[in-house]
Parts: structure tokens; sequence; C-alpha cells
């Protein structure tokens, strides 16, 4: 397969996406040439600088995977992404540090002026007296935004001997507890913090959280330093904040748009500070980046499951070491009972038995949908669009639980209902193995791989043996057979593992057979 890489990503991640696949490394595309060459790609890594818009998203013929060598995704439009079936995954924690060591360098050069020392400096100058700073200690840091950035700031600024208040309406009051801080409203922070501190997303909800009407709240000689993403703060409305003397400094590393024009009217405010989005910027951060994109990118690239993703459920990597050997199975399983299925398909039940029933199972859900979508649409089906598929055909999707098994530590049954009547499939693992135990009923042992002739027939002598012979003269090799006898009297179900393909013709040989009622080809590998 073949990776684009776009902006400017450690050699180490490079190498490693090299190792299995074709990599081309481009910089600096401009729009019109990215949609130009990215049909040509499936996956494309990037860092800040390329904007992967809808109309490179709507190009990319063949894309499977968009990766973000950092955190913030706000350069690729997600909803696209989705739509198309095209997983997001970023590499969130590899550049925490070099972010929080940034604040804390970007607070410390904000209270003692040392950029514009430096600066009179070496314009030949000794302006003792000009400098004048401001301790840290003592004062009150508001910190918005108590995610890993945010609380390495707070556990810095403790050492720092700063009373912190933070405000992130998704932390509990124990987290908070525990790092030995102080939840609060914004309305308190801003009426409180001598430094303020900005560690979220930005989203529609966060855009333009620092406005005219927000500084207006704040108290008076405040430093703001924003290390998080341009937007967060409008730009305009600093300024003008700053010029009123609301607010004493900003120390800001990301802004509205970047690169930074020279008009931009911050750089000539002397108590303005800043940096061209460094950030992230450290050897140690852009490895840890680049190597944990890389692999993500490669699971994806595998179809494997990946924690980082961000347009799929989150699953914590503990859950995710639990759930990860049954995604096989249950899309198997989904596929299975698909072929089983006859009519317009209602809805889909997934019940899980067992320990399985304890941890969050959505993304097992998920890889049932792509089992059972996959075989039926034109279109390829994936842990992204999964659910957006089967909503828009108006299949219901319903999970189960229950802690008691009867012969398995764990059983996955997977319920599909059509118009036509419904069929069961359920399964386990034996070890790492997934197995098929249950078809409608039927006590099996089905290895979910490969091909698999399903005929039910009638119970009587001759018939395995005329399906056999059939299947012989046109030289398809029969791996393994179970027969088995189902409730209807007189009537018999067999399983057959067939190592090639049955044609068309040869199925309706074999349904043509006396004392046969059906047969279909299951391909467990299709797509
Ligand atoms: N300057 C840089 O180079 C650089 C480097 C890394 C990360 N970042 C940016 O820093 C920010 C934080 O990164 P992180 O790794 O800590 O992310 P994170 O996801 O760990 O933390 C973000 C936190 O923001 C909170 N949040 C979301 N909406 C909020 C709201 N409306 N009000 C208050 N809190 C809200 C979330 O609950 C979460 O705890 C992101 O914007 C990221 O893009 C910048
Ligand atoms: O790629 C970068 O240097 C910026 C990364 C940073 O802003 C992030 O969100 O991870």
């Amino acid at each position: 397969m073949k990776i684009l890489v776009s902006d400017k990503v450690s050699d180490e991640g490079v190498e490693i996406l090299r190792q299995a696949h074709e990599v081309d490394v481009k910089h600096n595309l401009t729009p019109d040439e990215l949609i130009a060459t990215i049909p040509q790609y499936d996956a494309l890594v990037v860092r800040s600088e390329t904007k992967a818009t809808r109309a490179v998203i709507e190009a990319a013929a063949n894309l499977k995977v968009i990766g973000r060598a950092g955190v913030g995704v706000d350069n690729i439009d997600i909803q696209a992404a989705t739509e198309k079936g095209i997983m997001v995954i970023n590499a969130p924690d590899g550049n925490t540090v070099a972010a929080t060591e940034h604040t804390m360098a970007m607070m410390l050069a904000l209270a003692r002026n040392v950029p514009q020392a430096y600066r009179s400096m070496k314009e030949g100058k000794w302006e003792r007296g000009k400098f004048m700073g401001v301790e840290m200690r003592g004062k009150t840091l508001g910190v918005i935004g108590l995610g890993r950035i945010g609380t390495g700031v707070a556990k810095r600024a403790l050492a720092f001997e700063m009373k912190v208040l933070a405000y992130d309406p998704y932390i509990s009051e124990e987290k908070a507890e525990d790092l030995g801080i102080e939840l609060a409203e914004l309305d308190q922070i801003y009426a409180q913090a001598d430094f303020m501190t900005l560690h979220l997303p930005l989203t529609p909800e966060t855009k333009h959280l620092l406005n005219d009407g927000v500084f207006a709240k704040m108290k008076k000689g405040v430093r703001i330093v924003q290390c998080a993403r341009g937007g967060v703060i409008d730009e305009a409305a600093l300024v003008r904040a700053i010029e009123a003397g609301i607010v004493a400094g900003a120390a800001v590393d990301v802004f509205e748009k970047e690169p930074v024009l020279p008009e931009n009217p911050l750089l000539k405010l002397d108590n303005v500070i800043v940096t061209p989005h460094l950030g992230a910027s450290t050897k140690e951060a852009q490895l840890g980046v680049a190597v944990d994109v890389a692999a993500g990118v490669l699971a994806a690239l595998n179809e494997e499951p990946v924690t980082t993703a961000v347009n799929m459920p989150p699953v914590p990597l503990r859950v995710m070491q639990l759930i990860k050997p049954y995604f096989q199975l249950v899309e198997k399983m989904g596929t299975l009972a698909v072929y089983l299925a006859e009519g317009r398909i209602q809805s889909i039940e997934v019940e899980y038995k067992g320990e399985i029933s304890e941890v969050d199972s959505k993304m097992l859900t998920i890889a049932t949908l792509k089992g059972v979508l996959n075989p039926i649409l034109q279109e390829a089906v994936n842990y992204i669009n999964a659910p957006t598929v089967a909503k828009s055909r108006g299949i219901k999707v319903r999970e189960m639980k229950s802690q008691e098994t009867e012969h398995f530590a764990n059983l996955i049954s997977v319920r599909i209902r059509t118009d036509k009547g419904d069929h069961r499939v359920a399964g386990t693992l034996f070890g790492e193995e997934a197995r098929i135990v249950m078809i409608d009923g039927y006590r099996v042992d089905v290895t979910p791989r490969g091909l698999l002739l399903i005929v039910p027939h009638n119970d009587h002598p001759g018939i395995i043996g005329a399906v056999g012979s059939l299947l012989g003269e046109k030289k398809i090799n029969i791996m393994s057979m179970q027969v088995v006898r189902t409730e209807e009297a007189g009537k018999s179900i067999m399983f057959l593992e067939v190592e090639s393909d049955i044609c068309n013709d040869s199925l309706l040989k074999i349904k043509a057979l006396n004392g046969i009622f059906g047969a279909k080809l299951v391909n467990f590998d299709a797509k």
C-alpha cells in the first residue's frame, strides 16, 4: 500500500512505515497539489501544517487512514473522513511533556520579561529598571482544560507554590483532589486568576472562549498563556484587553492563522511574547509522536482496531486488550449470520455472556456490523462507518449482556432478524482461536475461515455421499465435515469446510439433488 507523509515527521516514524509499505515524503504541497496527488494513497500522515479538508478527503479515492503526529486534529475534517469511512488517528501522548514544559517556559518568561530583556541586551542596552517582573509563588493560576497537558502544568505550578484553580466540565472532583488543586467555575477563575493557561481543544464550543465579554470579567493585571489551539482566544479581543490594561501580558504559541503574518497586531505589543507553535518541538516529543502514529497507521492498514482513533468510540487500552481477541470472531459471526439470512434485515442483536459481558463491548458490536454489512454492500464498511451505514439502512442494533453462561466462560451470539425470519450464530474463543459453536440452535464446532458449505437435507442414507461425489467431480476438496440432526424429525444439516470456491452452477446442482433443501456457501474471507 502507499503512504503519503505530507509534513515534517521524524525519520524514525517514516522508517517504521517504510518497512511495511511504499512511502512518499512530500512537504509543502499546495491544496491543489494535495488534491491531485491524494487519490493514489492509502494513508496520509500529517502534523499541523497539512489541511485535510473535505475537498482533499473527497478526492481521496483509496484513503483508509489519516494519521496525525500529535494531539490536535482540527486541521482534519473529521466529519468528512467519518462519512467516507476513513479512520483518523492521532498520537496523543508523545508530546504531552514537551507542551507542558513549553507552557512553563512561557509562563516564566512572561513573568520575568525574559524575551524583552534578551532583545534589549542584544541591541546593546543595559536596562535593569525596565524589566521588573512578578513572582509566580503565591499567585493564583487558572488552568482551563485539565487533560494531559493541563494536569502536567497544574503539577508543576504546585511545585512553584502557586494556588491552582482548574475548570474542566469533564473532570471529576476526585481527580482535582488527588492533584491537590481546586475545581472552579470559569467566572471564579476569571475573577481570581493572576495567571491563566489554556489546555483545551478547539471545538465549536471552545471557539473564542476568551472574548471581549470574558476579558471584561478578568482580574486586572492577569497574565495569559496560550499553548493550546489558535482560535480558543479571540486575538482581536486579546489585543483590546491588553491595550485597556486588563491583561498585563500574554505568552502565545498558537494562533488563529498560522503561519502568523507579520502584520498580526499581537506581534506589535511589547507585553506579548510569542513562539511559532513550538509546544511539541522537542526531539523526544517528535520521536514519540512519529513512532506512535506510525504504529497506529500500520494497525489501521491491517484493519486492526486502533486505540488512538478519534472517530471511533474511545476504548481504553486495558479494555482493548481484553476485547481484541474477539474482533475476528464477532466479525465472522456477523458474516455467517447474514449469509444465513433471507429478506430485509430489520435488526441485529449481539448478546455477550460471561466475563466478556463485564467490559465495554461497543467496538465488538461495531465489528459485528462490519461483518454483517460488508458481504452485502458495494461500499467498504469499516469500524468507522458501520454504525452510520446500519442506521441509514434502518437496521436496529441492540446489545444485551448477562453474566451467566452454561458451557463456556464467554459466549457471544449474533441474532439477525429479517422480514422472513431470524437466524442466530454463537461463538467463543478456544484459547485465542475463534470458534462458532452454535448455528440456529445446532451445536457445531466451526473455525470461521475460508469457505463453509451449509446444506440442510433429509436424514436419509446416500445424501452425504451424493454431495461428496458432486464436489469430488468438481475437484473441490472437503477439509472437514459435520452433520447435525435438526429438531424437525428426519432433517439434518451438514457443514463442510471446502478448500476452493464452488461456482453457482455447482451450487444449483447440489440444491437439485434429491433430499436436499438448500445450499449456501459462506466466504468468511470476502472483502
Ligand atoms: N502548542 C503545541 O504545540 C501543542 C502541543 C500539544 C498539544 N497542544 C494542544 O493542547 C491542548 C490540550 O492537549 P491535551 O493533550 O492536554 O488534550 P487532552 O484531551 O488530554 O485535554 C483536553 C482537556 O480539555 C477539556 N475540555 C474539553 N472541552 C472543554 C471546555 N469547553 N472547557 C474546559 N475544558 C474542556 C477536556 O475535558 C480535556 O480534559 C489541545 O488543544 C492540543 O491540540 C498544543
Ligand atoms: O505538530 C506540531 O508540532 C504541533 C503539535 C501540537 O500542536 C499538537 O496538537 O499535538
